[in-house]
């Protein structure tokens, strides 16, 4: 019994820090599944010796454990992850590839847009009949998390939308400004002593808070980039989607620009670039896309990637936010 009576404190120890780790800095430790087996080792100690069972025992709290915080939503389409380039000449090659494909002239018009990588985590906003009904992180691509009650605290994001189409799910990118973040670890550090490495640990963290009412505390942003399930189109192009999220009430980046050739993506490129220290949030690139929606459609995915998107990374800085 007295070994049992140290390992169940061990276990004890090693949930809760495992717990705060996924709850407050959102930088989980250990795998849900590796979560899970310490509750399942805990759960049999306790089987055998009932009386040495501890009031901070996962099976006495209701729920709440790393695995089941968030229900799971799967998402009607899947969220697809960025194909990287590192420098011009893969951007070229992207190009190039995007033209073989869809067996275009090499003088054959093709437009693309040019947008700001924005460096937070993604989020999905279903909205049925105007009203938000869902919002869900990305997950694996396939289930993500249920943050809905979370998301609703965020101001860029509109709990109803007038004029959309009856299903519309909204992807972007929910951030935190340099300014909040500093703010908000101050805050932290006078309190709970605990501060976020970067933005992104600190909007991720913040988004997965169990209570909404953190979440409401912290200043996250959101910019909406991209679509899921539609019941009807809306626009011919990707820039024209765009303009079309921007009018139903969502904020979207104003440095995405529609690029006629190769030299005007690499221009935005560089322009994006030389406005990257004074932005206020982290970008770590600038994506490109195929703008003709018919386009994209012929193109389709890879595995995990679209063929008509590329992700151009700026070289590693250091870090300037750490
Ligand atoms: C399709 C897709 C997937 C991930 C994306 C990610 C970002 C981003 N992190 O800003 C922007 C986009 O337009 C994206 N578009």
């Amino acid at each position: 019994p007295e070994e049992a009576r140290d390992e169940l404190a061990a276990l004890a120890a090693e949930m809760a820090r495992a717990n705060l780790a996924y709850h407050r800095d959102d930088a989980p430790e250990i795998s849900d599944a590796d979560y899970d087996a310490l509750k399942l080792r805990n759960a049999a100690i306790e089987a055998m010796f009932p009386e040495l069972k501890r009031s901070d025992s996962p099976s006495e709290q209701v729920g709440a454990a790393p695995s089941e915080a968030f229900a799971k939503v799967r998402h009607a389409k899947p969220m697809l992850s960025l194909e990287n380039a590192f420098d011009d000449a893969e951007v070229v090659e992207f190009v190039e590839r995007v033209r073989r494909f869809l067996n275009l002239a090499p003088d054959a018009p093709l437009a693309f847009t040019a947008e700001p990588k924005i460096d937070g985590l993604s989020l999905s906003l279903r909205y049925e009949d105007g009203v938000l009904v869902t919002a869900a992180t990305r997950g694996d691509g396939e289930v993500g998390e249920n943050v809905t009650a979370n998301a609703r605290t965020i101001a860029d994001i509109p709990d109803r939308l007038d004029g959309a189409p009856g299903v519309i799910e909204v992807r972007g990118e929910v951030y935190m400004s340099h300014a909040d973040f500093e703010a908000l670890n101050l805050r932290q550090a006078e309190t709970s002593g605990r501060t976020f490495a970067n933005p992104r640990n600190a909007a991720a963290g913040s988004l997965r808070q169990l209570d909404p009412k953190i979440t409401a505390a912290r200043p996250l942003r959101f910019f909406a980039y991209a679509w899921g399930e539609l019941s009807a189109p809306l626009a011919d192009t990707q820039d024209g989607a765009i303009a079309r999220l921007h009018a139903l009430g969502f904020a979207t980046n104003p440095l995405m620009r529609r690029c006629e050739s190769v030299d005007e993506m690499l221009g935005q490129y560089r322009l994006i670039e030389g406005q990257r220290a004074t932005l206020g949030y982290d970008i770590d690139g600038v994506v490109y896309k195929v703008d003709r929606l018919d386009l994209q459609a012929r193109l389709g995915f890879r595995s995990t990637t679209p063929r008509w998107a590329l992700a151009h990374k700026f070289s590693a800085e250091r870090a300037t936010t750490e």
